[in-house]
């Protein structure tokens, strides 16, 4: 049983940390970025591989700080993703993010994750997040394909629409939940 907990994060809102600049680094970075390109991050690496540089350079609300991590770093952050080669250092950063309530991810190292990534199915304004619980990150990157192929392309209008009915209605809130449902029941019935 999959026992995580989803929720969406409006990453402009928070301050995120990552530690490690290199490959996983810039993955990792990529991965917020093209959800969230208001996210606010701090990248703190001894060194910079190019391609996280370059991804940087074009988001402003992403800063690169070239030297070793330092535990004061975690002060400013809610939400921290280890990305270097040195397993001690992540240990011991999920242990001074346990003294301070700071939830982290370390990516190659599942035990100490306080939180995994997904992989993301976006269709316009609708997002589909997909943990497969640590068990096969391979197969949540063929789901989010699957589902990127199977979710009509009229998504978007039908979530517009909806959201101007829903704008319009009146009445209660039984009653517009009422009337909701009947009418994206209609939708779900023409597919059949
Ligand atoms: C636990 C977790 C923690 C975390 O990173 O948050 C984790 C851990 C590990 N990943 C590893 C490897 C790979 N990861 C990917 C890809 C993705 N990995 C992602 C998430 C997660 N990866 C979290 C669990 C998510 C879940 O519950 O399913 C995705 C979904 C999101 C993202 O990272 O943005 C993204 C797909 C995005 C997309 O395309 O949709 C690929 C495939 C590829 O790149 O094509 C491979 C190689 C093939 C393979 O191994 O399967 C290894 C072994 C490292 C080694 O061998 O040394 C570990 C460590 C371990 O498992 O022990
Ligand atoms: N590259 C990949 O796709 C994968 C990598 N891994 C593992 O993930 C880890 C990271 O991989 P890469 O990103 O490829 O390595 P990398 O060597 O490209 O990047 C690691 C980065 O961490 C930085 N760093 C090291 N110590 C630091 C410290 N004390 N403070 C701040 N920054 C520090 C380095 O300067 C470097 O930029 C490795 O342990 C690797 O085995 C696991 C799965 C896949």
């Amino acid at each position: 049983m999959n026992t995580m907990f989803p929720i969406f994060i409006k990453m402009s809102e928070i301050s995120t940390l990552i530690v490690g600049g290199g490959n996983v680094g810039e993955e990792k970075l990529s991965a917020i970025l093209k959800n969230s390109p208001d996210a606010v991050v701090t990248v703190v690496s001894k060194e910079f591989g190019q391609p996280l540089l370059d991804l940087a350079k074009d988001f402003p609300n992403v800063k690169t700080i070239e030297r070793g991590f330092e535990v004061s770093d975690l002060e400013d952050h809610h939400i921290v993703l280890c990305a270097t080669d040195d397993y001690n250092l992540h240990v011991m950063i999920k242990e001074e993010c346990g003294k301070r309530n700071k939830i982290v991810n370390v990516a190659d190292t599942p035990p100490l994750c306080d939180f995994y990534l997904g992989s993301v199915v976006t269709k316009g304004d609708l997002k589909v997040g997909i943990s497969t619980n640590g068990k096969s990150p391979t197969l949540a990157k063929r789901m989010r394909e699957f589902l990127e192929d199977a979710l009509p392309s009229e998504t978007q209008e039908l979530l517009d629409n909806l959201k101007e009915i829903r704008d319009k209605l009146t009445g209660d809130f039984q009653e517009k939940v009422k009337q909701l449902n009947n009418i994206t029941q209609q939708v779900f019935d023409k597919k059949e």
